[in-house]
């Protein structure tokens, strides 16, 4: 029986975890729940899978939660430490990071210190602080096993083969709502049309970030991180059917890719089941209904965001941490129609040209670099 602590459980990622979770209670126990404001349907999760320790966004909402509770509470902890200690429950076989942002940081960060295995869904933690991140993981001597679902096709590409012997890695991108949209209309499409991804039912932030093309790109530094490819060697092609999650290509030419239903579900059972497989409830792949694979270049003109990633990537330092903070101002901002579409790459430029860039594998600058940027992408957007 493997017990999970689950970040961000009211989340797209969380309720797909719960889903397999469900299916797999002779396998799977849940020690410990954290998310933000939703305490309605925490509770509900609370009923279901009976943790010891969960966690809600501020005070108001755990005295809410224990309100709505009878019988057996749980612990109820709140703020990021409260979903740091949910993390680091001593019950927890492995911690699923998957609060949305740079807020999942710290909460995974502390659950590697405390010794637990990471099914990785919150990229942000990598982009920010990858050298720190990759650091912990070796010393600690735990498993980083990635849930997204590029990375998850990589890992599977991987399995069996001499890193010595990889050419490249190359991540696959929908292309997201606005593939084939003009760049003039691109001035005008608002957060209702952005949010419509043609492949993927996903939480708000990361639609508008597949949307810009910024999810490929934050994917790039994330991959840089999990596999230790430098930028030249990471390719991105633009796959509008999402059925080919991504692809390892071999120094003798051969390619090796993962091929499944876009339902994160599958990813998510081969972290939690590594090194087996289990059931997890996806619809199988028909590749006769599906008929046609294609693939384009990504087109950077109209989408800045993924060179503006392979760029931070490239100059290093505290610059990714600089452009995932800047991005999420903006995507916040332009999800309350503050700012335009095309403004968000244009803040994220701005906010990384104004920055002055350090080497650091220290928690608490990444965390002063990261509100520098957020107050540098904010002042832009008034
Ligand atoms: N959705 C997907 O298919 C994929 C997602 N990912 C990554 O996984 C992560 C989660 O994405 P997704 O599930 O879509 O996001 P959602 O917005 O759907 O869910 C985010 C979860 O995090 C919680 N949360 C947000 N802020 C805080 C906070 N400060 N403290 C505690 N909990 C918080 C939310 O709680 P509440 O809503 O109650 O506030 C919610 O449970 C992201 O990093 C994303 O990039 C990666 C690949 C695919
Ligand atoms: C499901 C998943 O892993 C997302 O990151 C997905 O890849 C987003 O689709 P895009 O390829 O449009 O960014
Ligand atoms: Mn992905």
């Amino acid at each position: 029986m493997k017990s999970l602590s689950i970040l961000g459980s009211t989340g797209s990622i969380g309720l797909s975890t719960l889903d397999v979770v469900r299916r797999h209670p002779d396998r799977f126990s849940v020690a410990g729940l954290a998310e933000g404001h939703d305490v309605e349907a925490l509770s509900r999760q609370i009923r279901e899978f009976n943790p010891s320790i969960v966690s809600v966004r501020d005070e108001a909402s755990a005295a809410q939660l224990r309100d709505m509770l009878d019988g057996n509470l749980p612990e109820i902890c709140w703020g990021i430490d409260g979903a740091a200690r949910v993390g680091e429950a001593e019950e927890a076989d492995m911690v699923v990071s998957a609060i949305v942002g740079a807020a999942g940081l710290v909460p995974t960060v502390r659950a590697i210190k405390a010794g637990k295995d990471i099914a990785l869904a919150n990229k942000e933690t990598l982009v920010v602080a990858g050298q720190l991140v990759s650091d912990l993981v070796r010393k600690h001597n735990v498993r980083l096993l990635p849930v997204d679902s590029e990375h998850s096709a990589i890992f599977q590409s991987l399995e069996g083969h001499r890193t010595e012997d990889i050419e490249r890695i190359i991540l696959t991108a929908s292309g997201g709502p606005f593939r084939t949209t003009p760049a003039e209309e691109l001035l005008r499409v608002g957060p209702e049309q952005a949010l419509k991804h043609p492949q993927w039912d996903m939480g708000a932030k990361i639609t508008i970030d597949s949307a810009t093309l910024m999810n490929k790109g934050l994917e790039v530094i994330e991959a840089h991180w999990l596999f230790g490819m430098p930028a030249d060697r990471i390719g991105v092609v633009v796959h509008p059917q999402s059925i080919i999650h991504s692809m390892v290509e071999y120094i003798d030419g051969c390619v090796m890719a993962q091929l499944g239903a876009p339902d994160m579900r599958a990813p998510i059972a081969y972290a939690l089941s590594f090194p087996e497989r289990c059931e997890s409830g996806i619809q199988k792949l028909d590749l006769t209904k599906v008929a046609t694979l294609t693939f384009e270049e990504p087109d950077t003109e109209r989408f800045p965001s993924l060179r503006l990633a392979f760029d931070a990537l490239r100059a290093g330092g505290t610059y990714p941490a600089v452009l995932n903070a800047a991005n999420e101002i903006a995507v916040a901002s332009f999800l309350d129609r503050q700012i335009g579409f095309t403004d968000i790459p244009a803040i994220v430029e701005k906010t990384m040209d104004a920055h002055k860039p350090e080497n650091t594998v220290d928690l608490d600058h990444y965390l002063a670099v990261d509100r520098w940027a957020r107050e540098t992408a904010a002042a832009m957007t008034l």
